[in-house]
Formats: structure tokens, C-alpha cells, sequence
């Protein structure tokens, strides 16, 4: 039986994004439909994980506590339409700093993987970014496109062979649940 595990990006799928970096609780706002989503994927059986890369705070812009503030909000928003939201993972590091779980690279996934004792081969990571695509394409994740966020943007790009495009976070849950 297929895993029903879903990776999502964080900023730009989940919720607005911003050049300026989501600094604050105040900053991180909900795309449209996007809690309903996570909340019906959930109840539909299906865990929903988060890997996202928070560069922001190597960069000073908000501190953990702020980054802990606003995933516990998400948790809040999901709850209260009876869903709940599983592992979210991040990568506080800066791009000079050589981590391993920055996106484009793929430690992220390995570690929430891991974490629900599963392969990754095929799970889908859902990205409006294309180090999102690539990270993962690295490990045989089907890499999702959504259009919100940087999604638009990232459409210009050469995206991995077999990422798969759809409009929003709605769209992804709707084709999940009822096929
Ligand atoms: O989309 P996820 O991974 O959830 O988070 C992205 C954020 O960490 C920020 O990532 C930054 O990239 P740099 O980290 O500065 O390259 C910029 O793209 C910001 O606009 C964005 O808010
Ligand atoms: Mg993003
Ligand atoms: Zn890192």
C-alpha cells in the first residue's frame, strides 16, 4: 500500500511569500484554501510534512522562537478544521554555509522520510521553487510545481523532467483524494 505521506514547501505553498522574507507571525497569511487543503488531506488519511528553508534566520531577520510561533499558527489554523499538520522540518542556515539540508539539497526529505520509516521514491514534494523541484528530484521525489508564490516565476525556468504543475495547494488535495 502506497504511503500517503505529502512534503510540502512552506513560503510560497502554504502561505503568501515575500522578497522581504515572512519575518514575523503578523507576515506569515495563509494562501487561499490552503489550511482547508492540508485539513482535508489529513482527514482524508494522508500526512502532511514540511520542509522549508529559513535562511532568514542566518541572516538575523526573525530568531527560532518567531519560526516556532509561526508553525505552531499553522498548527492552530489546521486544528481548527480538524486536520493536523505532521513533522515540519527547516534549514536555518545561510546559502554560504555548506548544510546539508538547504534546498537544492535533499536532507530535508531524507530526514522527514526517516522520520515516517518510509522510502522516498515516488512520494510527492510540492515546491513553488525550482531548489524545491531539484531537491527533489535528488531523491526520486516526484517534484509538484504549484503557481502561487514563486511558482510563476519558477514556470519560466527548466524545470526537472516529470515535475508535475498544478495551480495551487486546493488543486493538489482535490487530485489526492478523490483519485
Ligand atoms: O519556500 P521556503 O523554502 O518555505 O522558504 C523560502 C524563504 O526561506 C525565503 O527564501 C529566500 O531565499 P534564500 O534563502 O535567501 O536563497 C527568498 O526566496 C525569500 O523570498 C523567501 O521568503
Ligand atoms: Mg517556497
Ligand atoms: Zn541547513
Amino acid at each position: 500500500m502506497a504511503v500517503k505521506l505529502l512534503i510540502l514547501d512552506r513560503d510560497g505553498v502554504i502561505n503568501h511569500d515575500s522578497d522581504a522574507y515572512i519575518k514575523s507571525v503578523a507576515e506569515w497569511i495563509p494562501l487561499p484554501g490552503s489550511i482547508e487543503a492540508i485539513a482535508q488531506l489529513s482527514k482524508a488519511g494522508w500526512t502532511v510534512a514540511v520542509a522549508t528553508n529559513q535562511s532568514g534566520i542566518a541572516r538575523g531577520y526573525y530568531d527560532l522562537a518567531t519560526l516556532d510561533a509561526m508553525h505552531a499558527r499553522l498548527r492552530e489554523l489546521v486544528a481548527q478544521q480538524g486536520g493536523e499538520v505532521g513533522l515540519i522540518v527547516y534549514c536555518p542556515h545561510g546559502p554560504d554555509e555548506g548544510c546539508d539540508c538547504r534546498k537544492p539539497k535533499p536532507g530535508m526529505l531524507r530526514t522527514i522520510a526517516e522520520h515516517y520509516g518510509t522510502g522516498l521514491n515516488g512520494l510527492w514534494f510540492v515546491g513553488d521553487s525550482l531548489s524545491d523541484l531539484e531537491a527533489a528530484k535528488a531523491v526520486d521525489c516526484q517534484p509538484i510545481l504549484v503557481k502561487t508564490g514563486k511558482g510563476e516565476k519558477t514556470l519560466g525556468k527548466t524545470l526537472p523532467v516529470g515535475t508535475l504543475i498544478f495551480d495551487d495547494l486546493a488543486a493538489i488535495a482535490a487530485e489526492l483524494i478523490h483519485n
